[in-house]
């Protein structure tokens, strides 16, 4: 199936029947935009003994990460459907997550809590002695995040400062890479390069990893909504975790060809 989350677009692919079809290399094929379907991530279905289902993501570059905010609420809008639910759990690699429906078709996602110890981001020391201009603030969601507060989002280059932040070797398991100017005290601007998919239009994770570095920066109060390049989300720090709130896009079901399977 294709979906997308404010222009985030997903391959997803049902394997709750066990068979784990994707190797990093049908991800990269697949992710082409001119010889397979494109995507800037591939969310795998699979079986989950604790809860409704479990969700595996694989970025354009064939890479793993351990959260995609966007495919969790598009992926949990179309299991809501097919489990006759208005709630669902599932897991990740960060463990147990929840989403449910909200007003006006949206979807909203529980990403849990940030993780904001060093060590577990994973980031190696503090952003000020890393040569790192801009003071950025780092934090985890399953994935990390490096986020830089700037007087105006619009006018930051993107793909060069992103593509070489993503590489900087104070984050061992590279970083996406966000920008974003505080607009009002309950708002931000935010645009995103993504660990192994470059610019993409939203980035739910790192929506959520921005709202928690504009509060703890004493920025912005624990609710926020965010205008990303693909429209806007809405994110809410609570006791619970974080959620994120915004629509999901079903764009079809497909099959593939033993052709294009046959040529990996
Ligand atoms: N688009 C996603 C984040 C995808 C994962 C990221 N590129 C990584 O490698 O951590 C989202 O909506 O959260």
């Amino acid at each position: 199936m294709k979906m997308h989350g404010l222009g985030n677009d997903f391959v997803v692919i049902d394997a709750r029947d066990g068979v784990d079809p994707v190797t990093p290399a049908l991800a990269e094929a697949l992710a082409d935009r001119h010889r397979g379907v494109g995507f800037d991530q591939l969310a795998l279905i699979g079986p989950s003994q604790e809860a409704d289902f479990h969700l595996k993501f694989y970025n354009s570059d064939g890479s793993l990460s351990g959260a995609c905010g966007n495919a969790s609420r598009c992926v949990s809008d179309w299991m809501m459907g097919q489990l006759g639910k208005d709630h669902v759990r599932f897991t990740t690699d960060r463990g147990q997550l929840e989403a449910k429906r909200a007003a006006n078709g949206m979807v909203s996602v529980n990403m849990g809590a940030p993780i904001l110890e060093a060590r577990l981001i994973p980031f190696d020391g503090d952003p000020k002695a890393t040569g790192i201009d801009g003071d950025p603030v780092a934090v985890g969601m399953g994935n990390p995040h490096c986020i830089f507060f700037v007087e105006d989002a619009e006018k930051v280059a993107l793909e060069s400062w992103g593509a070489e932040i993503e590489h900087h070797p104070s984050f061992p398991e590279r970083t996406n890479v966000e920008f974003a100017s505080v607009t009002a005290p309950d708002h931000l601007r935010m645009r995103v390069w993504e660990r192994g998919a470059g610019v993409t239009l939203a980035c739910g994770s790192g929506t959520c990893a921005t709202a928690v570095a504009a509060h703890l920066r004493g920025l912005t109060g624990r609710r926020v909504t965010v205008d990303v390049d693909g429209g806007r989300l809405e994110i809410d720090w609570r006791e619970d975790g974080v959620w994120m709130t915004g629509p999901t896009a079903f764009v079809f079901r497909a099959e593939l060809t033993s052709d294009f399977l046959g040529a990996l």
